[in-house]
């Protein structure tokens, strides 16, 4: 069983992830992790913290001569601005004094920083995370709210890719299917396109609905507004046999569905043509089963996307992830400031215009973790070698597989 955590603010000295149960033996270097934060750092729509935002990461543990060692990996992910939060953002009791305004700089975003956040931004956990946890300032709330945690569960992800590529050699990808009211009808992306999507500032292979979809971006912004949008993940090779159809925590599909609706923004999933499906007649909705060449069987089509009855059956597995538009948005929403209780415009500081390509990037890594942690508790072992052993000898025990 893989088991993973994290911990950190957005403005905090650092970020913290740590994975527990990874088999000895995978290889795994800082650069890959280097590698994976700067592929979630790309993307139109991004704010200005991921201009400098440098993803500073330290392996802390569990790592050792470019191999795991099967002790839990720790990680660490240091935040490029600590120096300016040093005082808003300090552990220790801080003088009252230091946070009224700005050390005498005048500067206005000095000023912004330090100040109590009183005006919970719509859409944010800011109003019902201050009411539940008693809290008078939001940035209590919002700081660990904030989608800066998704560096660590990238980073985290980058343990669970390399394990599921050594030991079953499955990829996943990640495109943009939507963008706004702009959507792609690009086929889903196939093995080896990552360079190919990455180097799209949308992650969209179509040129013409890429520019569709940069233009749309453009015109939001322009108007102080914000964009929501649709992503894809795609693994390839999945062994056959992972989930269950037993219990009803132990089927893939809502396993998968939890891990990518717990991104930050997301609203909604589908596994294969989840709802596309809800559209056609049966007899054109399900995956018939064909002889194949190698003696074991094949799909006419794969709208299940890979899953039947909660377990893997071998088919490519894809889902989707609709994010909202991000709520903070530059033409002010409406609140109301709870410490005088009149209606005010919501905090604004910076903000990102779309989540959306990032977001990308992100659901590959849950669909990685997710994965990972059922292909070791299919498999079992405590090494890639064990690991590798045992999916052999599963795949050869049934001619089906
Ligand atoms: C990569 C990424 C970046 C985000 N950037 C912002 C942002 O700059 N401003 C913002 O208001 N929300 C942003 N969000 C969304 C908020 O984190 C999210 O809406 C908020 O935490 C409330 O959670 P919920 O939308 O899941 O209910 C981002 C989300 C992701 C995945
Ligand atoms: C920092 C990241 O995303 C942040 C997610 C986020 C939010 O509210 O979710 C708000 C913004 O934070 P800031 O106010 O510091 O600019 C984004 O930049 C990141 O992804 O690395």
């Amino acid at each position: 069983m893989l088991r993973w955590i994290t911990a950190g603010e957005s403005h905090g000295p650092a970020l913290v992830g740590i994975i527990d149960g990874v088999p000895a033996g995978i290889s795994l270097t800082s650069a890959d992790f280097n590698d994976a934060l700067a592929r979630r750092r790309l993307g139109a729509g991004r704010g200005a913290r991921q201009k400098f935002e440098a993803d500073r990461l330290e392996i802390m543990g569990g790592i050792r001569h470019g191999k795991t060692t099967g002790a839990p990996i720790a990680l660490v992910i240091h935040n490029s601005e600590w120096p300016k939060w040093e005082t808003v953002m300090s552990a220790d009791p801080v003088d009252p004094q230091d946070l009224l305004i700005d050390a005498g700089t005048g500067d206005e975003r000095e000023i912004a920083r330090n100040r109590r956040l009183t005006r919970p931004r719509p859409g944010h956990a800011d109003l019902a995370g201050a009411i539940k946890y008693g809290h008078d300032d939001a940035r209590n709330v919002l700081e660990r709210a904030s989608a800066r945690e998704t560096a660590t569960r990238v980073a985290l992800g980058v343990v669970a890719k390399a394990i599921l590529a050594q030991v079953a050699e499955v990829e996943i990808l990640s495109a943009v299917r939507a963008l706004g009211e702009v959507a792609s009808s690009a086929p889903l992306p196939q093995p080896g396109q990552t360079p190919a999507l990455d180097a799209s500032p949308v992650r969209c292979l179509d040129q013409e609905t890429e520019q569709q979809m940069l233009a749309h971006l453009e015109e939001l912004k322009k108007a102080g507004d914000t964009c929501g949008g649709i992503v894809e993940v795609i693994a390839y090779q999945v062994p056959v046999g992972l989930g269950s159809h037993t219990q009803w925590d132990r089927r893939l599909d809502s396993a998968i569905a939890a891990s990518l609706m717990s991104i930050q923004a997301v609203k909604g999933v589908e596994v294969g043509d989840g709802f596309a499906n809800a559209a056609r007649p049966g007899s054109a909705a399900h995956d018939e089963i064909l002889p194949s060449e190698d003696g074991r069987t094949t799909r006419a089509q794969n709208h299940a996307g890979g899953i039947e009855g909660g377990i893997s059956n071998g088919q490519p597995i894809y889902a989707r992830a609709a994010l909202k538009p991000i709520s903070t948005v530059p033409k002010a929403l409406r609140t109301v400031d709870w410490d005088n209780g009149e209606e005010a415009k919501a905090n604004h500081q910076r903000s990102d215009t779309t989540a959306v390509v990032p977001a990308a990037v992100i659901a590959e890594a849950m669909l990685a973790l997710t994965l990972a942690d059922a292909l070791c508790t299919r498999v079992g072992g405590d090494s890639l070698t064990q690991m590798k052993a045992n999916l052999a000898a599963l795949q050869a025990g049934d001619h089906r597989a």
